[in-house]
């Protein structure tokens, strides 16, 4: 065990790096897929659960969680990991990019933005030093500077004045930050799909000496492509020796292009909320369980897979559950989802170990374009 957040960079294949950080909650090893929990831990999954499919760390919801039931409340009930039994590593966004998607009446300036709850109108004010704070009394492990997304396309003009504002907010997160040991925080590259700027941002972000460094600003609307050609370009300005998060990505596809780019850690909705919605994650490919396709089809979703949700259960039931509202449904799904996700990091893991990486992006691609699964 350790007292302190370190990163160790294991092993590189071409651009895939395969590292491990420690912390005094645990150990993580990346490539690292993040569930999203809500209330700090995954919605229809229990946390052992969580646990048990492979994931070494969650994210918190500090938007969520300081509106109901509170951050302060959270830190009297003993912080995040006691209040939702997962005693493991959580990460926290700082909250800035869920008040522009989610909250009502929101205003932006120096100092930080003003919002009022979508959930009961409440006037809430979230500067750099308040979301420090807010992801303190969470007890978060690793925490996110306080920054602007500006959603693509975009003027340079506009992404040009967002990425400054959120160098500036960078300086004032990490001083509110101080010195903590244990726990880290990170400095969010933004900069929109302009190169200059990327550059700008994560140059000056390295100078700063964060203990990671997001990559934010992306899957907010651009093509994979332009997602892509910025990754190739930033990733290589920070600090080698330390681990990058690309926020909000993403599919299994972004994921394994996202590795090769030099990406170390993710977090997505995508296989938790999709699996609500019916849209299974395999290695066939992704399968919509709400077409009625499958009313009759008595295979599981994969019969070689450890995962029970995936291995004893025919389409066919899972498709009814769905067109019956079940609420099984969305557990066997999101159980399905996770264990696929989870598959995906151990298997690009052991590829970079083993120095065949290349030719697991290009197994693991083909065998999602099996089409009709
Ligand atoms: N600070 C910050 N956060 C970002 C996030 C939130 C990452 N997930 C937090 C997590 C906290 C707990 C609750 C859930 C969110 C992003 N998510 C996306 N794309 C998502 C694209 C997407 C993918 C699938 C479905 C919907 C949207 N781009 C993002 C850019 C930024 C950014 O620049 N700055």
């Amino acid at each position: 065990m350790t007292d302190r957040f370190s990163f160790t960079l294991l092993k590189t294949d071409g651009g895939a790096r395969r590292g491990r950080i420690d912390m005094p909650r645990g150990t993580i090893r990346t490539p690292a897929f993040m569930p999203v929990g809500t209330a700090g831990t995954v919605k229809a999954m229990y946390p052992g659960q969580v646990r048990e499919l492979g994931a070494d760390i969650i994210l918190g919801n500090t938007y969520h969680l300081m509106l109901r039931p509170g951050a302060e409340r959270v830190a009297k009930l003993g912080g995040l990991h006691v209040f939702a039994n997962w005693p493991h590593p959580i990460l926290t966004d700082s909250g800035g990019f869920q008040v522009m998607s989610l909250a009502q009446l929101r205003k932006l300036d120096e100092n930080g933005v003003t919002f009022q709850s979508h959930i009961d109108g409440r006037r809430y004010e979230m500067t750099p030093e308040r979301s420090v704070e807010i992801q303190g009394l969470l007890d978060s492990d690793i925490q996110m500077q306080l920054d602007e997304c500006v959603a693509l396309p975009a003027e340079e003009k506009e992404i040009e004045r967002a990425m400054q504002l959120s160098l500036r907010w960078a300086e004032r997160s990490k001083a509110a930050f101080g010195d903590q040991p244990g726990k880290a925080i990170f400095g969010i590259v933004q900069g929109g799909d302009n190169e200059r700027l990327r550059g700008e941002s994560a140059s000056a972000l390295a100078a700063m000496d964060f203990k990671g460094y997001s990559i934010g600003g992306l899957a907010v609307g651009e093509p994979q492509a332009v997602m892509l050609r910025i990754l190739e370009m930033t990733t290589p300005i920070l600090p080698r020796e330390k681990p990058r998060y690309l926020m909000g990505v993403g599919t299994p596809e972004d994921i394994i292009e996202s590795v090769a780019r030099g990406v170390d850690m993710f977090d997505c909705v995508m296989p938790t909320r999709a699996g609500r919605h019916g849209l299974a994650f395999t290695r066939f490919g992704k399968v919509n369980l709400k077409n009625a396709r499958h009313a009759e089809d008595h295979r599981p979703l994969d019969e070689s897979s450890d995962c029970p949700a995936s291995r004893d259960y025919s389409r066919a039931y899972l498709h009814h559950l769905f067109k019956s509202g079940e609420t099984l449904a969305a557990m066997l799904l999101t159980w399905n989802n996770l264990a696929y996700y989870q598959s995906l990091m151990a298997g690009i893991r052991a590829a970079i170990d083993e120095d065949r990486f290349e030719k697991f992006r290009q197994t693991t691609k083909a065998g999602w374009a099996r089409g009709d699964i």
